[in-house]
């Protein structure tokens, strides 16, 4: 794939290329892949901003599809050298149920996959995640874990269940047969908390510590260590991993590789306050304000609440079982797995992440809704 003949010879596919990752993903081929000659864009809902894209030296095709389709898969996939699934129905709150999960997550994978072994695409990239591994529902810590860490990974949550699935048929493809028996090549990678430009969660914070007149209020302890990636770091390493995969498939072939930079280790809330911060916020309270046995009666509560009005309305707070369990268990990620295997070393520095993550926060400020 590498020779110079190859120029601009290269049709790869972006799914979910118009979520928070697929867009850095899309934007991040445009700058740092040569040889692309084609990229196509994979989504439910496309995004108006495709069409700056257009006017570029690549060709960019727009495909509004449906992973869930296998026809709509198999079409967009037909004649891609290459295929970056980042598609997924990442919902820790219950928006969605757990069939459509499982349908989006575990099914459209399978079809991504069927479709690169009918059309002869030998090489496919899957965004998966940390939570493949944990928090478990035991709330066991991971500190500073890598790749080969034992680790009990028990899930009960549709989320980490459909990707640990997906994961696992990703890893079980590598080696199959495409069409002109050529060796499907894949490889899995597992992004901790991901943040940066365009991070919804990160948005919500935002707007609500503005309607509480510029105050948030801690809700988990501060020694609880996060693991968190920059959105731009994330593309890039999916970049190289599309790249690479080629020239090192019997290495990199069937492998999982964390997605890490160098991000400080903090609490989920101190770690968004490095954004938020600067941009006016403050998080009140050195220690959590309501008692660990309150947080977790309010969200049984808003468990129970969601299930009772389910037939009525969605209520879907960012607060219930499992989000509580997940912000209070720590999860942070040491390795250089990528580093040896691929050659990846963060493109953003972390002050380069944390300067244009906190010039976005401040970029909304115009346009609060
Ligand atoms: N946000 C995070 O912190 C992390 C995300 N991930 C994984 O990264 C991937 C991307 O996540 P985000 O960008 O955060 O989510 P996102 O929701 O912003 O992006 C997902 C994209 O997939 C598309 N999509 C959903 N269902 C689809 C379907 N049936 N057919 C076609 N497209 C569909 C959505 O329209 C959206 O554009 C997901 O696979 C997720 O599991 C992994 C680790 C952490
Ligand atoms: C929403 C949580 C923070 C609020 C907690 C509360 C209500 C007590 O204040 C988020 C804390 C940790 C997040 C998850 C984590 O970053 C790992 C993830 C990986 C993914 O693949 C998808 C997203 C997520 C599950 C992420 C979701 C939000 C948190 C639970």
């Amino acid at each position: 794939m590498a020779d110079s003949a190859q120029a601009q010879k290269l049709v790869y596919l972006v799914t979910g290329g118009c979520g928070f990752l697929g867009e850095h993903v899309v934007r991040m081929l445009l700058q740092q892949e040569p040889r692309l000659r084609e990229l196509r864009i994979f989504d439910l809902h496309l995004g108006p901003w495709l069409e700056e894209l257009k006017t570029g030296p690549v060709q960019v095709t727009a495909i509004q599809g449906d992973v869930t389709q296998a026809h709509e898969v198999a079409a967009a996939v037909a004649g891609a050298h290459v295929v970056i699934h980042t598609a997924g129905l990442v919902d820790v709150f219950g928006r969605a149920s757990p069939e459509t999960i499982h349908e989006v997550n575990v099914q459209g994978t399978q079809n991504v996959i069927e479709a690169c072994v009918q059309a002869g695409t030998q090489f496919l990239v899957y965004t998966s995640s940390m939570e493949v591994v944990g928090p478990n529902i035991k709330g066991h810590p991971f500190y500073r874990g890598n790749e080969d860490t034992p680790y009990e990974a028990i899930h009960r949550h549709p989320y980490p269940c459909s990707k640990a699935l997906a994961e696992r048929l990703v890893l079980e493809a590598n080696g199959r047969k495409v069409r002109g028996g050529l060796p499907l090549v894949t490889c899995a990678l597992r992004p901790t908390g991901i943040y940066g430009e365009g991070h919804q969660i990160m948005r919500d914070f935002y707007h609500q510590g503005l309607r509480l007149g510029g105050r948030l209020f801690r809700a988990v302890p501060a020694s609880v260590e996060h693991g968190r990636v920059y959105v731009g770091n994330v593309a890039w390493m999916h970049v190289l991993v599309a790249r690479e995969l080629e020239q090192r498939a019997a290495l990199m072939g069937g492998q999982v590789y964390f997605c890490y930079d160098k991000s400080p280790y903090k609490s989920y809330e101190d770690f968004n306050m490095e954004f938020l911060g600067p941009c006016g916020l403050r998080l009140v309270g050195t220690r959590p304000l309501l008692p660990y046995w309150l947080l977790v009666f309010l969200a049984a509560l808003n468990a129970l609440l969601q299930w009772l009005l389910r037939p009525l309305l969605l209520y879907a707070p960012l607060l219930n079982p499992y989000t509580l369990a997940v912000a209070n268990t720590t999860f942070t990620v040491s390795t250089n797995k990528a580093q040896r295997h691929f050659g990846y070393e963060p493109l953003f520095s972390w002050e380069d992440s944390r300067t244009r993550t906190i010039r976005w926060v401040q970029a909304m400020e115009g346009s609060v809704q």
